[in-house]
């Protein structure tokens, strides 16, 4: 695919990144050949790096939290902040950095200098790319090779459109016997799915759009709200007549369930969900709503009254051609462990009831 974007390349990349292999992404005549800390080990860096020359690239929200100099030239808290290597950066150390559940444990060493980011494109889309992997937001990097990918190929990777339409089965559930389930692939083999509850009777569908939370889902955790929105969602668009319940798979808001679990061991420390995610490096809710709405028009409902207390959900289905004619709010008792939880979100990502 010469001169387009390829997202079977930003595939591949998340492929090798999870596995510990480095990846090369380039764009304009600029590359940076990469290597995923998480997922690497001593051996594989020092075949990487041998010269001990490689900087490391973390984000800037994760940088604040380590003192380091120059996070105010990143704009945002998951923005590219570049280490200078240093004889006591070492794996090991580098490992430390990226991980803020170590801090407690790692006294940190340093001192450590933050240098200009040679390439801040490309560590910003290195950055995105290793929370659609759901890896830790940190690299060690060394310029030049021949690149494997390139930042377009990354949104090729997301954008909503490249969806289509896979299956649909009959799937009575809990609380709607008169369900039909249809699923979803993506770009880059994401898989999303539509209940569709009742049947159409050509008014505009009662919607719920449901991101994914394996704890609350299934688990019954009761550090959120998102089993019983789920169920009450089903129960509420069955008594409605007809309606559609959109499950996405955007476990963590989008920055994947082993992140997610981060976050939670963050707030075991007393960070709210907020700052968790920032102290990680990822945006505070990193999720693309667009998906929903390109669900919405495959199965051809353009008009929708939409149960949620987001208005960042209202405001991106509208955005991409949804006419949400209502929103009804869906806010259910809290418990004493999420009471906490609840409270930020009315308090700080502007959730309204
Ligand atoms: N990163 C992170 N994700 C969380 C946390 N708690 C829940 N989630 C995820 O948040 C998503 C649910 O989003 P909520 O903010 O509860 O609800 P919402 O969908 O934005 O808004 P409503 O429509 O009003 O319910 C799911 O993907 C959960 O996995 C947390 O502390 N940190
Ligand atoms: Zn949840």
């Amino acid at each position: 695919m010469t001169g387009s974007a390829d997202p079977r390349a930003a595939a591949r990349a998340v492929d090798a990144f999870r596995r510990g292999w480095p990846v090369t992404i380039g764009d304009d005549g600029a590359a940076l050949c990469a290597y995923a800390i998480e997922t690497g080990d001593p051996a594989g860096f020092e075949l990487f790096d041998p010269q001990a020359h490689a900087p490391l690239l973390l984000s800037a929200g994760r940088a604040a939290t380590l003192k380091l100099a120059n996070q105010a030239a990143a704009a945002t808290p998951e923005g590219p902040v570049q280490v200078a290597r240093s004889p006591w950066l070492d794996f090991a150390m580098g490992t430390a950095l990226a991980d803020p559940r170590l801090d407690l444990e790692t006294p940190l060493k340093g001192p450590f200098r933050a240098e200009p980011v040679s390439e801040p494109a490309l560590g910003a889309a290195l950055l995105n790319l290793a929370r659609i992997a759901g890896l830790l937001p940190a690299f060690f990097v060394r310029p030049g090779g021949t690149p494997d990918f390139a930042p377009a190929d990354i949104d090729a990777l997301e954008a909503p459109g490249r969806l289509t339409i896979a299956v649909r089965a009959r799937l009575p559930v809990a609380g709607a016997e008169h369900a039909e389930v249809v699923a979803f692939r993506g770009a880059g083999g994401d898989e999303h799915v539509a209940l569709t509850i009742g049947t159409p009777d050509g008014s505009p569908p009662l919607v719920r759009l449901h991101s994914e939370c394996l704890t609350g889902d299934v688990l019954g955790s009761l550090k959120c709200d998102c089993g019983p929105q789920l169920n009450a969602a089903i129960e509420r668009i069955a008594g409605s007549g007809w309606g559609i319940l959109l499950y996405l798979r955007q476990e963590g808001r989008g920055i994947g369930l082993i992140n997610k679990l981060r976050a939670y061991s963050l707030q075991d420390q007393g960070f709210d969900t907020v700052d968790a995610n920032t102290r990680l490096g990822f945006a505070v809710d990193a999720r693309d709503f667009g998906i929903a709405a390109r669900m919405l028009e495959l199965l051809g409902q353009r008009s929708i009254r939409l149960l949620t207390n987001n208005p960042a959900k209202v405001d991106t289905l509208r955005a991409h051609g949804i006419d949400v004619i209502e929103r009804i709010a869906h806010q259910l008792p809290a418990n004493p462990h999420n009471e906490r939880y609840l409270a930020t979100k009315r308090d700080r990502t502007g959730h309204q009831l």
